[in-house]
């Protein structure tokens, strides 16, 4: 399909295609992993094409709910393609293959994101990693074929990163054999989940175990939510859509509250622990946090993600600056290309090496992560704190680089690169909040650090370390290394930068051709030395501070370098006899503190009075008295409208210099209580985060109720497409 020559290029395109130094084929069979791979995409692209249905108007021009209802209608058609697909694939790489291509191929059908995208990446894995094995065999074949579809609720209004947390409950009752689910709190309520709103019948809910009066912890469990004719939520629990979103817009991401809610006992996943049904608990791991499985395989999954998302942002970018011209350079020539512009080079060529970093990474952490799963079928949990350690930090590392990268892109673009049309925006939408979810970027790093203090002390203890830390041990010179934070960040760039270099460089050191591997040094190179400039604060062996050095001497450094001082080389200044001392207002620091004074005075007396209004406005919609702070409010406002029509009136009669100092008092008032009450006005925020009586949970809730999607239980998209597609009837 893409390699018939296309009618219509523009010449400048074309011009830069023949001026490519490598075969392009050769490059796109390496991205692909092999001539076959390509071959095999190109023949799934066709398809798809042939067969998926497109958008008749634009995705950003729907409603909320038309574009919902429209990404269904895609996903199941969609589905429908990959589900026959799977079907005949018999080999485990075949279908880990084919599962890559489809995904990347998706994409090009979806402005946002596919409601199907959380069956797919947690749903299944999730039932891989923690169920038992003759749950695998139940409810494998049922989420491959998509009977049923799945999501997976873990966070809470109150906590996402603290999984320890989590309030929802799953108490045993022996009883009846069954695991009652409750949301004791309003904070307890699921929150987030993509595909919960209104797509999923299934859902894995993870919720701190009870059995005999015991908690357990938190353990997965796996729970149908909705009829599975009607759709309709199942008696027990509250289900809806949390409302509009930066991006994700069509993931409908929902909310659940469970009201004593009964699942069978093995609606537990008993892979790593189960509940005998007498109530006894059984732990069968070997590592407490195998629990947090998914999320490890989800952290490593987003590093190609990144990879490929920031692919397709350097990719429209770079088109658009050969195909964009800009700025008379020389009289009557024509205007260059921006590409031609070494500023824009330097956005855009940053971005192309970070690509390749990312994937070449990305395959070394994935045939990782699968060795350390082969350790651990074998009872080997060695290696998981590492492999924790590692995707988190790359994780963390990929989505903050990619989504700022995409941003730079966008930026190459000029004005129209905010053009939903160009697709950059929804890139940068969807990159963006994969630095909070699935962990969030500094909680993620935090663990890092946590595991290299640990190895850090085993190195010092002289213990042996695994190879991927052992520089700690080679740099254990103290000159070129301290345990600092900022030794520690340096570590962990200093492994991205490693495997990058090792990798890229293994990958072409066969098959390939001279160019191509030329380009790959020449990008690696850009990569390493991009970093080394952006952090060289990082990489000076020597902090330049008397407070911060490796051996604490704070006092004897902060005297020696006072010492040094140019006035103390003599006892007494000569204007000690010369010069009257000055006076402090001459001081330009203490001119700096008086001047903005005064210059925000004046500017702040306008916003002042426009934050009067709504002062008002406020006190008197809410009504005095509904917060211990509107009484006070009501009497500053009180103080502060009198005083000003006061003022006014009585000033009339005096001379103009006094008029204006006393409208200056007026003014100073009413900019002293704005900025000293400013929690108060933050009742004008509009915000359900930061509202002044901090009612969070309350806001969010009730907004999300107020959401049109969650005033019809189920959406007609459920009997138009998704019932008659799960039951095979389409
Ligand atoms: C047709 C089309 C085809 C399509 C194909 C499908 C492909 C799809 C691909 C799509 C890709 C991606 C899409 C995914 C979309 C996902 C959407 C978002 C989903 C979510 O966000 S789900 C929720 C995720 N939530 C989190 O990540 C929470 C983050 N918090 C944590 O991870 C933890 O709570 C914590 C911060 C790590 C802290 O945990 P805890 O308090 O329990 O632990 P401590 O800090 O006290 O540490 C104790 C000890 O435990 C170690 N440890 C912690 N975590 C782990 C772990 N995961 N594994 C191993 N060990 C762990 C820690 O290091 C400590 O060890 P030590 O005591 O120091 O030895
Ligand atoms: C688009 C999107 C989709 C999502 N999909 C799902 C889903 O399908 N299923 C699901 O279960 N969840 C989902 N989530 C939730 C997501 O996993 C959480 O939002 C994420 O884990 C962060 O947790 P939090 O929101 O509690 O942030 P918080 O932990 O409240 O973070 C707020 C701030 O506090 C800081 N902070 C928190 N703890 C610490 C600490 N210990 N040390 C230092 N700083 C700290 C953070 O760095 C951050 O700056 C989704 C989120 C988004 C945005």
């Amino acid at each position: 399909m893409r390699n018939k020559p296309i009618a219509n290029v523009n010449a400048d395109l074309l011009k830069e295609r023949k001026n490519c130094s490598f075969d392009i084929e050769e490059l796109t069979n390496l991205i692909d992993g092999g001539k076959n791979q390509t071959a095999r995409r190109r023949e799934i692209e066709n398809m798809l094409l042939k067969n998926m249905p497109f958008d008749i108007i634009p995705e950003e021009c729907l409603s909320a709910k038309e574009k919902y209802e429209n990404a269904v209608r895609k996903s199941v058609a969609l589905n429908k393609i990959g589900v026959e697909l799977v079907s005949q694939v018999t080999k485990a790489k075949e279908l880990s293959d084919l599962t890559l291509t489809l995904r990347r191929v998706s994409d090009a059908y979806f402005r946002e994101v596919t409601p199907f995208l959380l069956h797919l990446g947690m749903f299944i894995p999730t039932i891989l990693g923690q169920c038992s094995d003759e749950q695998v065999a139940h409810w494998l074949p049922l989420a491959m074929q998509l009977k049923i579809i799945g999501t997976y609720a873990q966070t809470e209004l109150g906590h996402g990163t603290f999984i320890r947390g989590l309030e929802t409950t799953a108490t045993y009752d022996e009883r009846t054999e069954e695991f009652v689910l409750n949301s004791p709190t309003l904070s307890s309520s699921k929150w987030w989940a993509g595909g919960l709103g209104k797509t999923a019948n299934h859902c894995i809910v993870v919720a701190q175990l009870y059995t005999k009066g015991e908690c357990y912890g938190t353990h997965p469990f796996i729970v149908q939510i909705r009829d599975m004719d009607t759709h309709m939520p199942l008696k027990g629990l509250k289900v809806g859509e949390i409302g509009p979103r930066l991006g994700f817009q069509t993931a409908d991401n929902g909310f659940l509250v469970f009201d004593n809610f009964r699942i069978p006992r093995d609606s537990l996943m008993m892979k790593h622990a189960k509940v005998l049904k007498d109530g006894t608990y059984v732990k069968i791991a070997r590592h407490s946090k195998l629990t947090y499985g998914t999320m490890i395989f989800v952290r490593v999954l987003l590093v190609s993600e990144m990879a490929f998302n920031l692919s397709k942002a350097v990719t429209i970018a770079v088109r658009y600056s050969a195909v964009r011209r800009q700025s008379e350079l020389k009289p009557n020539e024509p205007e260059p290309q921006v590409l031609d512009y070494l500023t824009q080079q330097h956005k855009l060529f940053i971005s192309i090496s970070t690509v390749y970093a990312f994937q070449f990474t990305s395959n070394w952490l994935m045939k990782t992560y699968h060795t350390v799963q082969a350790n651990m079928k074998h009872g080997n949990t060695d290696a998981l704190p590492e492999l924790h350690a590692l995707s988190s930090c790359l994780k963390a590392i990929c989505t903050s680089d990619c989504s700022a990268a995409i941003e730079q892109c966008r930026f190459a673009c000029g004005g129209h690169g905010y053009m939903i049309s160009s697709n950059l925006p929804s890139l940068y939408a969807f990159t963006t909040a994969t630095r909070t979810y699935e962990g969030d970027y500094t909680v993620l790093l935090l663990q890092t650090a946590r595991f290299l203090v640990k190895t850090w002390e085993q190195v010092e203890l002289g213990n042996a370390v695994t190879p991927m830390v052992a520089y700690l041990a080679r740099h254990q010179n103290r000159e070129a290394w301290d345990e600092s934070p900022e030794g520690i960040i340096r570590a962990f760039e200093a492994i991205a930068a490693g495997v990058y270099q090792t990798e890229s460089v293994r990958s072409v050191s066969f098959g390939q051709s001279d160019a191509i591997k030329d380009v790959m040094k020449q990008l690696s190179d850009l990569y390493l030395l991009y970093w080394s400039l952006e952090r060289t604060g990082d990489l000076l062996t020597t902090l330049k501070s008397t407070l911060g050095s490796y051996d604490g001497r704070v006092y004897e450094r902060l005297m020696e370098e006072a010492l040094k001082s140019p006035l103390n080389q003599e006892p007494v200044n000569e204007s000690f006899h010369n010069e009257p001392e000055p006076q402090v207002m001459d001081f330009v620091s203490q001119q700096h503190k008086l001047f903005i004074g005064i210059a925000s005075y004046y500017s702040y007396s306008m916003t002042a009075l426009w934050l009067w209004d709504i002062l008002t406005k406020v006190t008197s919609e809410l009504g005095v008295g509904k917060t211990d702070r509107l009484p006070e409010s009501h009497g500053r406002a009180v103080f502060m409208s009198v005083f000003n029509s006061e003022m006014e009136k009585s000033v009339s009669s005096l001379s103009a210099p006094l008029q204006a100092v006393l409208r200056q008092l007026v003014e100073l008032y009413l900019y002293y209580w704005t900025l000293e009450k400013r929690g108060d006005l933050l009742l004008v925020l509009q915000s359900t985060l930061g509202s002044y009586d901090g009612r969070v949970y309350e806001r969010l809730m009730e907004e999300a109720l107020k959401n049109p999607p969650n005033k019809e239980p189920v959406n007609e998209s459920f009997h138009k497409y998704l019932k008659p597609f799960i039951q095979g009837k389409l």
